[in-house]
């Protein structure tokens, strides 16, 4: 079966094999016997020793599936998995999930309530196996003085970073983290976040983390896997997702972008663009043709003969976030806190100065037509590959 449907670049790291903690090789899986849907479809990734690699998508695109597979509590239905350059899953191999030596963190940190917090954290230890790896993790985690405590006696950034002591503890290769800050709070969770890469690192462990908060995954992995609906859109650096997103659904879910579609040559609701028509490469029909446009990149101005309307905003702290109805089109527009417009209110959509959109399917960069703009600036730029 071929990794690559749908025009979407299944194109992941280019890590040699000798390199790779984690190769997942063309991976497919269904639940419900042969005649069930793909819950994963085709799936290639490698995790380079020590990266920090986020699993990023909706709910119910895979995401856990995928954890699950890794760690060996699921068989695939295709493909095959490598831990070290060993294979562990698929093409007739199979090594049992308490022989891979793989760390687990949950959500709901799944500590034994019956245990001390040193004995939740001794717990991966084989018997006689040396223990001062638990202390020194316990003191390294802030935990050190609450060793005699049960996990009922400790707050939610307390458990967590003991289910964190308790997966590294056995000094694993490899962690595995599912949605580990989900049921933290907001200070709490932005602390324990900013830290793990840093705990992973002084424990020469690698990391995949899933979540679905595109900020979280930006602001701490070293590259972000972006999946839906079973297959994976995407494998980059957070600067490589941003600059070059590999397809409308990657600048919509991960960068927040909108999504407008070309009504005409060179031109879309907002404004008009610059450059020639048709464009260079593939020529598909204009109803096929959608731009990323960053909400920050478009001016909205009251108008009562204007064509889209105000239909609620949210407060960003420095800007507001306006959605704005025009034709079939809701779109997210940010503004100044100085504009304040009620919904309701008929406004009028332009591009800022200087705005960049990227069009898709062709990938390419255009700059939007600015009588304003310095001349000379090309008007278009290809994109890097994914
Ligand atoms: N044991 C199971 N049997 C049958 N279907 C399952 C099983 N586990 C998961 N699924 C289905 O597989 C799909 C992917 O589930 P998965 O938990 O991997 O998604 P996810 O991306 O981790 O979602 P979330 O972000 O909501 O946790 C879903 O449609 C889910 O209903």
């Amino acid at each position: 079966m071929a990794g690559s449907q749908n025009g979407i670049d299944h194109r992941v790291s280019l890590l040699s094999q000798t390199q790779a903690t984690v190769a997942v090789r063309d991976l497919w899986h269904r639940y419900d016997g042969p005649a069930g849907p793909w819950t994963l479809r085709g799936i290639d990734l490698e995790l380079a020793a020590g990266e920090l690699v986020g699993l990023l998508g909706p709910s119910g695109c895979g995401k856990t599936t995928l954890l699950r597979l890794i760690a060996g509590f699921e068989r695939p239905s295709q493909g095959s998995v490598h831990l070290q350059q060993r294979p562990v899953a698929g093409n007739g191999h199979w090594l049992p999930p308490e022989r891979r030596g793989i760390g687990m963190v949950f959500q709901d940190y799944a500590l034994f309530p019956h245990l001390t917090a040193w004995q939740n954290a001794c717990f991966g230890l084989r018997p006689g196996q040396d223990d001062s790896r638990a202390a020194w993790l316990l003191e390294l985690l802030g935990l050190k003085g609450l060793e005699l405590r049960y996990p009922h006696q400790l707050s939610g950034g307390q458990k967590q970073r003991l289910a964190l002591a308790r997966a590294l503890a056995p000094a694993p290769k490899l962690v595995l983290l599912d949605e580990p800050f989900s049921n933290l709070d907001v200070e709490v969770r932005l602390r324990l976040r900013s830290e793990l890469s840093s705990v992973l690192q002084v424990c020469g462990a690698t990391g995949l983390i899933v979540t679905h908060d595109p900020s979280e995954a930006l602001a701490i992995c070293d590259r972000v896997a972006v999946m839906r609906d079973g297959e994976l859109h995407q494998c980059a650096t957070p600067r490589a997702l941003v600059d070059a997103p590999a397809s409308p659904f990657v600048g919509r879910f991960v960068l927040q972008g909108n999504l407008v579609p070309l009504d005409g040559p060179m031109h879309c609701l907002i404004g008009a663009l610059e450059g020639d028509s048709p464009l260079p490469g593939s020529e598909p029909g204009p109803d096929e043709q959608l731009l990323l446009v960053d909400p920050a990149l478009i001016r909205l101005q009251p108008d009562p003969q204007g064509e889209a309307t105000v239909m609620g905003r949210e407060f960003l702290g420095q800007a507001w976030q306006y959605r704005v109805q025009q034709g079939p089109c809701d779109l997210r527009v940010n503004a100044a806190l100085a504009l304040d417009v009620t919904r309701g209110t008929r406004c009028r959509l332009a591009f800022q100065p200087g705005a960049e959109v990227i069009l898709f399917p062709q990938r390419i960069r255009l700059r939007a037509n600015d009588p304003y703009a310095a001349s000379g600036v090309p008007a278009l730029r290809p994109m890097p590959p994914a």
